[in-house]
């Protein structure tokens, strides 16, 4: 502390517009800058206004731990009510065009100002932000923002390694190496001949071709969790994991937060609730579901007397969906056991002592979050790497239990099913069991993230790495460098590399 920020190692952040692209790779700028870099969060103004507008965010750098964070959007050249931004095949390739102009621009004038860039950092869907660090002479890394389980069933698609599910054989299983059997509806979804989401396979794809560009493969996930596929893609890949992110031992989340939407108050009800009453049910920010299935969970929820709180997300004006709606008297029925939101302040509800298990669509930042609460899921995932993330979750990390097995089954979960699931989750043995569980994630996970923990390490390792990047890059422009201490050595620690002992009944 006590730095201004113009004497810092500058990092450039370039994210895609997605609440779960956001909130990663803006939880790992809060990492790099509580290690002492100055961090630029960037990403188009269509989301950036939002952002702006939800979470309160100033125009001056903030100090964050030993360093600061602050954000500039760019304009990704359409207008703001342009309905094709909902169609990736059209968006992608326009936030190419532009970016590949202004990503550089924001560069040049950040170094005219005393801030040159050392080092480009994007998530996926946008794997040109490596070409931009190329033309410029810097170093590009990249956040892949899902599981390593995922991260290796996409290689080995892309290239070719082992059969997928195809025309010609649609119900195969597939076998990676270090990973559990996938049966053909456990494949991220996207893989499938017959995803409604060709687009959303390009998108990930897309970042496969330039995979030999960034110096560096950074993952939201962590060591103990997934111990063997790391090892292994980690002889094939620069990979460095450092997850969980949103866990920031050194800076707590303060006010620098990504939502796009302001989150509704509800920790005060939840506050008002007994210990472990309380099932939160959220399928993340782009998975909708048909009204009759919502029906269902309306009924399940009622039936079941748990308590609830249940996230409603408005859909996006053009994303074609129809508003859900409730059944009637439903709220009247509910009383003041529910609660109904449009939005959560996720991180939060999951650490509340109140809550005891979570219905999720298992996007892998609700996944992460949930292991790294200590918190039980009931498996409701849809499509791409929900249907893998709820394998893992149920199978092998053992914390959770299904709902159903994803959209492509097109099967409605009725009410019954829906309170058998809340009631499983939330009393018996099962439910102790797979608390149990949950809490030994908890557990591993913050000592992951402790000082000389494994991702606390790979942050660390990173951080250098970077820092003697960038006198490098100094020395290439021949300008002035900024001042850098000896990147240190890689220091030892309470990190365990050793397993973690699950309780398993079944
Ligand atoms: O901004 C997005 C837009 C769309 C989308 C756009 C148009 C459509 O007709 C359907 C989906 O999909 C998305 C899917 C995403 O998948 C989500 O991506 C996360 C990070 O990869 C994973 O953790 C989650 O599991 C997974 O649901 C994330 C998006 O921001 C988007
Ligand atoms: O009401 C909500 C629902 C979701 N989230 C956050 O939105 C992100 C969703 O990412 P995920 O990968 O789970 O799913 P996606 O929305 O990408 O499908 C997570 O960080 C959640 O904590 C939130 O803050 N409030």
């Amino acid at each position: 502390m006590g730095c201004d920020p113009e004497s810092l190692v500058h990092v450039l952040l370039v994210s895609f517009p997605g609440q779960g692209h956001v909130n990663p790779l803006l939880r790992l700028g809060k990492r790099l800058a509580s290690k002492g870099l100055l961090v630029t969060f960037t990403t188009p103004d269509s989301i950036g206004k939002q952002m702006r507008k939800a979470s309160n965010i100033g125009d001056d750098p903030a100090p964050f731990g030993d360093g600061f964070i602050r954000f500039e959007f760019f304009h990704d050249g359409w207008d703001e009510d342009e309905p094709r931004r909902q169609d990736l095949d059209q968006y992608l390739p326009q936030l190419e065009k532009v970016g590949k102009v202004l990503i550089p621009d924001m560069i040049r004038r950040n170094a005219d100002r005393g801030r040159p860039v050392s080092c480009l950092i994007n998530n996926p869907f946008i794997p040109w932000v490596s070409d931009v660090a190329d033309s410029l002479g810097l170093p590009s890394a990249m956040l892949w923002v899902q599981s390593c389980a995922c991260f290796a069933a996409y290689y080995h698609y892309y290239h070719g390694l082992v059969p997928f599910p195809s025309e010609s054989a649609m119900e195969i299983d597939v076998q990676l190496p270090c990973m559990p059997l996938l049966k053909h509806d456990e494949v991220p979804s996207f893989l499938y001949p017959t995803t409604p989401y060709p687009f959303l396979r390009r998108a990930i794809l897309g970042q496969y071709k330039n995979l030999d560009k960034p110096f560096c493969i950074l993952m939201d996930t962590f060591q103990e969790l997934e111990l063997e596929i790391i090892e292994y893609m980690s002889k094939i890949c620069p990979i460095k994991t450092v997850g969980p992110l949103f866990k920031n031992p050194k800076a707590p989340n303060a006010n620098v937060r990504g939502d796009f939407m302001k989150a509704d108050d509800c920790l005060g009800w939840l506050d008002s609730k007994p210990a472990g009453s309380v099932v939160y049910v959220s399928f993340g920010s782009v998975v909708y579901l048909k009204q009759d299935q919502w029906d269902e969970i309306a009924y399940g929820l009622l039936n079941s007397s748990v308590n609830f709180l249940w996230v409603m997300k408005p859909p996006h004006k053009d994303s074609g969906y129809t508003v859900l709606t409730l059944p009637e008297g439903f709220q009247e029925k509910a009383g003041d056991k529910g609660m109904v939101v449009q939005w959560s302040p996720q991180e939060q509800v999951l650490a509340h002592p109140a809550v005891a298990a979570f219905v999720t669509h298992c996007g892998w930042n609700s996944s992460m979050e949930a292991l790294a609460s200590g918190m039980p899921v009931v498996a409701f995932p849809q499509w791409g790497d929900q249907v893998t993330d709820a394998k893992y979750l149920v199978d092998v990390f053992k914390v959770g239990i299904r709902m159903c097995r994803g959209e492509a089954e097109d099967k409605l979960i009725t009410r019954d099913v829906v309170e058998k699931c809340l009631l499983k989750a939330t009393v018996g043995e099962k439910a102790a069991e797979m608390k149990r569980n949950a809490l030994k994630w908890k557990a591993a996970a913050e000592a992951a993230v402790a000082e000389g923990g494994s991702s606390d390490r790979n942050i660390q390792a990173f951080v250098d790495e970077v820092k003697r990047r960038s006198v490098e890059v100094a020395l290439a422009k021949g300008s002035k460098s900024t001042t850098v201490e000896a990147p240190e050595v890689v220091r030892g620690g309470a990190a365990t590399n050793g397993k973690v002992e699950l309780v398993s009944s079944s």
